[in-house]
Formats: structure tokens, C-alpha cells, sequence
């Protein structure tokens, strides 16, 4: 049997990758319409004023963790697991790319690399599981602009939205349920523990907008939660961190959460939701940010649970959504063959199985 030729495009956010990066990834990420929504001549003057004014923090940030983003290795290594967890599908020849929104590598040369591989079809898989037009949104905009320009015409499948797909909810939850025991070892049996399931915020008004990613967070961490039956009166909540911008923000603020937790006494573990990779605000923001909150407020414990990184059990997951996907010959939303993303997009608008015509026009 002949294999089908699939190239996996993982899409993610990406980092600078030395200091001098930092301005211009700043720029890029403001410049686009689906973060800065205001008209183009403006957005184009706002956006080197923002990154320009962001540029000094943010190098602070990044010279923590060494000066650059971990992002593009750990999401290549992704890419690597999930090729091998592929490799004996009788099916498919698999080939992962990596597709990153504002620092190389970017949609256009990905394109290109993807274009001389000559796949019979394209899986385009972000490593965001909730959608927002921000960022699965965004990445599948530019990946098809960068199809256009080139003439890279391959039937596509887009993976919109996996925010409650079982494998991935239990690789999550496995992560949980083993920081949570060795937080729960390190405290005093008196000390009261709570999981703060902590995301990246969005601005409101792009929630009203009708942008499913705070309904979809939630219904991950009721996945993960539901998972975890077996830790006893599981302390939780959701909060939303990394506010750039000063309009209102979804809330409540992982600040917020940790003050709330100082004034009740009780130790936190805080675990990543929207964020399948170590980055900056995991490693900076989580780590030695609200950390250094925390300890400054009394809170009597701080631990966290991390990134999922490729982690067996959730690759695994990647595995089977990729399956399920191709499978599908459509576009697959949510979990489990389920055709609806509910809620908010109903028959998931933004979720195409597109002809090649489609793409290419
Ligand atoms: C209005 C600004 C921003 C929105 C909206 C936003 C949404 C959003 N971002 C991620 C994931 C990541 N963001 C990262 C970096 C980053 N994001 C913003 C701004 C917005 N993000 C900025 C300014 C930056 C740069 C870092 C900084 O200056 O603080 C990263 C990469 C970090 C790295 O290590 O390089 C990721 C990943 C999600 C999931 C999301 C909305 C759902
Ligand atoms: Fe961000
Ligand atoms: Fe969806």
C-alpha cells in the first residue's frame, strides 16, 4: 500500500532568539490585526510605538532564561516525538514542520520547505488546544496568505480546537496529580493546597467579540479536574495572566488569585492551561514573577505543575488527534470525532476541510 505523504505543520507563537530579536518579534506580534484591531495606518505606527516601549521589560524577562526563547527547540523536539509516535502508522508518511507567528520560523519559508517536500496533503496542528483569534486564528490567516504567495496548492485539513480531548485532559492531569503529591509531601499536613489553572488573558473585548477561548480554557480545566477524582476535595480555580496591553482583561488575574490565596493561608500550584511549551511566561512570569508575589504576600507554599513539553502521554495525544483528523476528512473540532465546537461557534466556522481550489485562491 502507498503511504500518504502528510506534512504536519505545528504552529506556535515564537521567541526572539538572541536580544537583538526582541524589538522586532515585539513588532511583528503588535502589527498583526488579530492582536492590535485597529485600522492599518494606525496599527502600523501603534505597533513600533508598543514594541518599543515593551522592548526593555521584555529583555529583562529573556535575560533570565538566558536571553531567547526556548520555544523553537522545545517545539521542534515536539515535532521530532510526534514524527516517531507516527512512524509505523501504515497509513501515512509523516513529516513535522514548525510554523512560528512572529520569529522565524515563519509561515512564508515554512511554506516553501513544505511545498518542495510535495505532501499529498497538509495537517495544519496548532499547539494552542483552545482557539482564539489570536493565535490558532491568526497563524492559519498567515499560513494561508504564505500559500497563496507561493502557489502551494495541497488539500488541508486544520485542526481547530482539542481543548477537551481526552488524551491530552489525562496527560495534563497525570502532570497535575504527580506535582500535586510532591507539593503536598514538602507542605505541613495543616497547610491547605490549590491548583491555580492559570492562562494566558486576552482582552475582553475580544471575548465579547465572540471569541471562544475562554469558554474552551474552562472546559479544560472541567476536563482535567473531572480527572482528577482521586485527589480529595480538589482545591481549584481559573485565572488569566501576562495582561500587555491596558484595556480590561478576562479575569481574575493570576495576581488577583494569589492575593486571594495569601489572605486565605493556603499554598498554591499553579498549572499552566493554554500553554503546552516552557517559554517566558512559564519560566519567567510562573517561576520568578508570582513566585516572588507570592512570597512577598505570605502565601505559605508555592510549587508548579509543568508544561507538557513531550511528554510521552501527551504526544500520545497528538498522535491520536492527528489520526482522528485525517481520518476525518475534515476539519476536527473538539474532541473524540466530535463535529461541533459548542458554544460560541456553533458549526465551527473557523474549522475547514478546504478543496485545493480553496486554498490557492
Ligand atoms: C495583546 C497582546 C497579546 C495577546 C492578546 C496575546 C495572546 C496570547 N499569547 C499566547 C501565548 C504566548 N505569548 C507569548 C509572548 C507574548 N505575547 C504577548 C502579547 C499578547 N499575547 C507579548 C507582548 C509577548 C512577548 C513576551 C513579552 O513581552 O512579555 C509567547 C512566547 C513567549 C516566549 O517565550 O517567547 C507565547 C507562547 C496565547 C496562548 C495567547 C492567547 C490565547
Ligand atoms: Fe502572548
Ligand atoms: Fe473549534
Amino acid at each position: 500500500m502507498t503511504k500518504r505523504r502528510v506534512a504536519i505543520v505545528l504552529f506556535n507563537l515564537g521567541g526572539p532568539d538572541r536580544p537583538e530579536s526582541v524589538q522586532p518579534f515585539l513588532t511583528n506580534l503588535f502589527s498583526d490585526p488579530a492582536i492590535l484591531r485597529v485600522p492599518g495606518f494606525v496599527r502600523r505606527w501603534l505597533a513600533r510605538l508598543i514594541a518599543w516601549r515593551r522592548t526593555r521589560p521584555a529583555l529583562a524577562n529573556y535575560a533570565i532564561i538566558g536571553g531567547r526563547s526556548p520555544l523553537l527547540e522545545l517545539t521542534e523536539e515536539q515535532g521530532r516525538a510526534l514524527g516517531a509516535a507516527l512512524a509505523d502508522d501504515p497509513a501515512i508518511e509523516a513529516r513535522c514542520f514548525v510554523a512560528m507567528r512572529y520569529w522565524h520560523p515563519m509561515s512564508d519559508a515554512v511554506a516553501r520547505e513544505v511545498q518542495a517536500w510535495q505532501p499529498d496533503e497538509v495537517l495544519l496542528l496548532p499547539l494552542y488546544p483552545q482557539y482564539s483569534t489570536t493565535t490558532t486564528g491568526s497563524s492559519v490567516t498567515a499560513w494561508d496568505e504564505a500559500c497563496q504567495a507561493i502557489g502551494l496548492s495541497v488539500p488541508t485539513t486544520t485542526l481547530c480546537c482539542w481543548h477537551s480531548h481526552g488524551g491530552f485532559t489525562a496527560a495534563t492531569a497525570a502532570l497535575v496529580r504527580d506535582a500535586h503529591a510532591r507539593a503536598r509531601a514538602a507542605l505541613p499536613a495543616d497547610v491547605p493546597l490549590r491548583v491555580l489553572f492559570s492562562a494566558h488573558g486576552l482582552p475582553e473585548s475580544i471575548i465579547k467579540a465572540g471569541d471562544p477561548y475562554q469558554w474552551q480554557v474552562e472546559q479544560t480545566v472541567a476536563a482535567v479536574v473531572g480527572q482528577l477524582g482521586d485527589i480529595a476535595g480538589l482545591d481549584h480555580t481559573v485565572c488569566y495572566q501576562s495582561r500587555v496591553t491596558p484595556q480590561k482583561w478576562i479575569g481574575p488575574s493570576t495576581e488577583a488569585e494569589i492575593e486571594r490565596a495569601a489572605h486565605d493561608k493556603v499554598a498554591l500550584l499553579v498549572c499552566p492551561i493554554a500553554f503546552v511549551s516552557e517559554h517566558s511566561e512559564t519560566l519567567v512570569e510562573l517561576d520568578v514573577e508570582y513566585r516572588d508575589v507570592a512570597e512577598k504576600l505570605g502565601v505559605p507554599g508555592y510549587f508548579r505543575v509543568p508544561a507538557q513539553n513531550s511528554d510521552p502521554a501527551f504526544i500520545a495525544a497528538l498522535a491520536d488527534l492527528t489520526r482522528a483528523a485525517l481520518a476525518s476528512g475534515r476539519s476536527l473540532c473538539s474532541f473524540a470525532g466530535a463535529r461541533q465546537c459548542p458554544k460560541q461557534h456553533g458549526d465551527c466556522p473557523h474549522a475547514r476541510a478546504r478543496a485545493p481550489s480553496q486554498a490557492a485562491a
